[in-house]
């Protein structure tokens, strides 16, 4: 199977490290700096275990240079995704499909906008992963796990999931109900996200005070109530199932968007608290700690200010 990565970052340069290790023809769509380390020195996933070098990669800025491909994976930031979308165009034929691993709830309607007619898939993704240095991913292990959407039975779908079985640290579970597995995540992330950036603190420390336990609480329980505000048939034990999941996670554990908060870039802050804020305003369900994060935050939603 011929696989693009666009978007070759945390997420998109593990996930093709692991497809490419494990036989796939896969190639690296990339830019500046990150993408002459590609080039010149391979790809390095530093990670405690089943730590990866690639001593060589194909990778370039060119997607004309690429043509279609069988699938794509689409993991650039949100701010990014209609400026990526129309770029690799080149790489879409007929019958290609591209699986988006984007966080939140808007990642297939905004590829699918700026891309009409593409056969868009959605998904979600479970990993840390982030660029340590350009051609260096840093993971800290436990979590590579992908759901995405089994669009009735599809091949290229069923034959990506293949290839995940047979990669090292990476599984793949294809759905018949995406949009539950991307509420859920996005519940899930919003909180962590939330609480990781507002608090500048780790999960363990989150969770092992009683205040902010409190308020990472709350933070799911608004996502949940938003979700089933819009219509989303939310079950009844994911607020408990939450947080049981961070009490099991290793201290150290944060979101990559508290990442990126500490490194002074943009923060996908409006697809998260923004957008469960704003599906509380349109539904009238209270969500005073998402609209906390939110208004605290919005300062340095376009990176640090100078
Ligand atoms: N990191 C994580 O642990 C997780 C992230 N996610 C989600 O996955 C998505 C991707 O996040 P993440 O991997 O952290 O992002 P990164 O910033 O690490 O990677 C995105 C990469 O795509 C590059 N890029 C953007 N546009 C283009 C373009 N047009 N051509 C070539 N390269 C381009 C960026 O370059 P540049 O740096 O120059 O902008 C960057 O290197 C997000 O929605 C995120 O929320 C989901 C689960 C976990
Ligand atoms: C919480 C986590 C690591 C789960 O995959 C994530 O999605 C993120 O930090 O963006």
């Amino acid at each position: 199977m011929r696989i693009a990565i666009m978007g070759s970052g945390g997420v998109g340069a593990y996930v093709g490290a692991r497809l490419q290790a494990a036989g796939e023809d896969v190639v690296f769509i990339a830019r500046g700096a990150h993408l002459q380390a590609l080039q010149h020195s391979g790809l390095r996933i530093e990670t405690p275990e089943h730590a990866l070098h690639l001593e060589r990669v194909t990778a370039t800025d060119d997607p004309s240079s690429i043509g279609p491909v069988d699938l794509v994976i689409f993991a650039v930031k949100l701010w990014d995704t209609e400026a990526a979308a129309r770029a690799m165009a080149p790489l879409v034929g007929p019958q290609t499909r591209i699986v988006t691993l984007q966080n939140g709830i808007d990642s297939v309607a905004l590829i699918s906008g700026a891309l009409p007619g593409a056969r868009v898939l959605g998904g979600v993704i479970y990993v840390s992963a982030v660029i340590e240095s350009p051609g260096v991913i840093r993971s800290p292990g436990g979590m590579h796990r992908i759901v995405v959407d089994a669009a009735g039975g599809d091949a290229v779908i069923a034959a990506f999931c293949a290839a995940c079985e047979r990669a090292t640290a990476l599984d793949a579970t294809a759905t018949d109900a995406i949009d539950i597995a991307i509420w859920e995540k996005f519940v899930t992330l919003a909180a962590i996200a939330g609480a990781t950036s507002l608090l500048r603190a780790r999960m363990g420390q989150i969770m092992g005070h009683p205040e902010t336990r409190i308020f990472q609480r709350q933070l799911i329980d608004e996502g949940v109530a938003v979700g089933r505000a819009a219509g989303q048939l939310l079950r009844a034990e994911l607020a408990d199932d939450v947080m049981s999941r961070l009490t099991s996670l290793p201290g150290s554990f944060r979101s990559s968007m508290s990442e990126d908060l500490e490194r002074g870039k943009p923060l996908e802050l409006q697809w998260l608290s923004g957008r469960v804020h704003g599906l509380g305003l349109q539904h009238g369900v209270p969500t005073p700690a998402h609209s906390a994060v939110y208004r605290a935050l919005v300062l340095y939603e376009h990176g640090a200010p100078v």
